[in-house]
């Protein structure tokens, strides 16, 4: 079942088109929407999201039209912006009966048992009583997860959730995404591929406002058998190279680099084809190799 249908979304900026003719179907669970930084994924992201306003094209939020039912759709939906900054002298308790009442749980006692809950589920309720500033990084992001859970939302968007998150949180980070899958339909917009490879059954991938592909991370990766290759060349090569190939990556061993890289024909002498990942494959549709 598809929750979230759009048909031919366009979006400019005055005379900068944005979004171009956005064809996508978004299913239950964890979806990924993957793009390099100014894709255009924070627009789509805005417009799903009800706060960007937009002309061009069809959207149906849980059979809501966007255009017509945004009030139905802002009822339904969770949504955690890029740069969310929560007020640093708040207790996160108090931050989320502040955002509870703000969306209209105006029942004490509901609005108690939901913030509790939420704390819960994200981990966070034995400082639900601590000052935000004292808040680690993950932990302020796992707040702004809960404000988005307030109110019994059936679609939460979250906007590049882990960027700026050292490694452990990250992980904390996408292990709880991936728990909230479970019972939320997710969008997640991210250009970081690691966030989405272990968790999202289905992807999107965004460029120049384009979708240049959709459909299952498992693909993404198989789109690129064939393209993939590994060889070695002299350390002394290695700006030649770097600036004749699309290179994935390299590691030295002594004089030799070992190089990684997309191409459609064997790109250097000794070249051979590898497994693609899904790096690779996002790498070669954002890349233009595969049409
Ligand atoms: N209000 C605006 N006015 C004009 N141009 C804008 C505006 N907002 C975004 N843009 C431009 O639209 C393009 C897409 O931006 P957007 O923020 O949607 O991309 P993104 O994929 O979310 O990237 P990032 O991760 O860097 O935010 C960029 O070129 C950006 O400069």
């Amino acid at each position: 079942m598809y929750n979230v249908k759009i048909k031919g979304l366009s979006k400019s900026y005055r005379n900068f088109q944005v979004l171009k003719d956005i064809q996508l179907q978004i299913e239950t669970g964890l979806f990924g929407l993957l793009g390099p930084n100014g894709a255009g994924k924070t627009t789509l992201i805005k417009i799903l999201s009800t706060i960007l306003p937009w002309k061009e094209g069809e959207v149906t939020i849980y059979d809501y039209d966007l255009l017509k039912e945004g009030d139905k759709v802002r009822e339904i939906l969770g949504y955690l912006p890029q740069n969310f900054h929560a007020p640093l002298q708040f207790t996160g308790k108090e931050f989320l009966h502040y955002v509870g009442s703000m969306k209209g749980i105006t029942d004490n006692q509901e609005r108690s048992k939901q913030v509790e809950r939420i704390l819960e589920e994200v981990n966070l309720l034995q400082h639900a009583n601590q000052k935000i500033k004292s808040f680690s990084g993950g932990m302020k992001r796992r707040l702004g997860i809960a404000q988005a859970l307030l109110g019994n939302p059936k679609l939460i968007i979250l906007d590049e959730p882990t960027a700026g998150l050292d490694p452990s949180e990250r992980i904390r980070f996408r292990n709880l995404i991936e728990k909230l899958s479970k019972d939320y339909s997710i969008i997640l917009s991210t250009h970081i591929i690691s966030d989405i490879e272990s968790s999202c059954e289905k992807v999107a991938v965004l460029n120049n406002g384009k979708v240049l592909y959709q459909g299952t991370t498992d693909s993404l990766a198989k789109i690129a058998v064939n393209y993939v290759w590994e060889f070695q060349a002299l350390y002394s090569e290695y700006d030649n190279v770097e600036r004749e190939h699309l290179i994935i990556s390299s590691r030295r061993e002594k004089d030799i680099v070992v190089f990684r890289a997309i191409a459609k024909e064997p790109p250097y002498k000794g070249a051979i084809a590898v497994q693609p990942t899904i790096e690779d494959g996002y790498m070669a549709v954002i890349n233009g190799m595969i049409q």
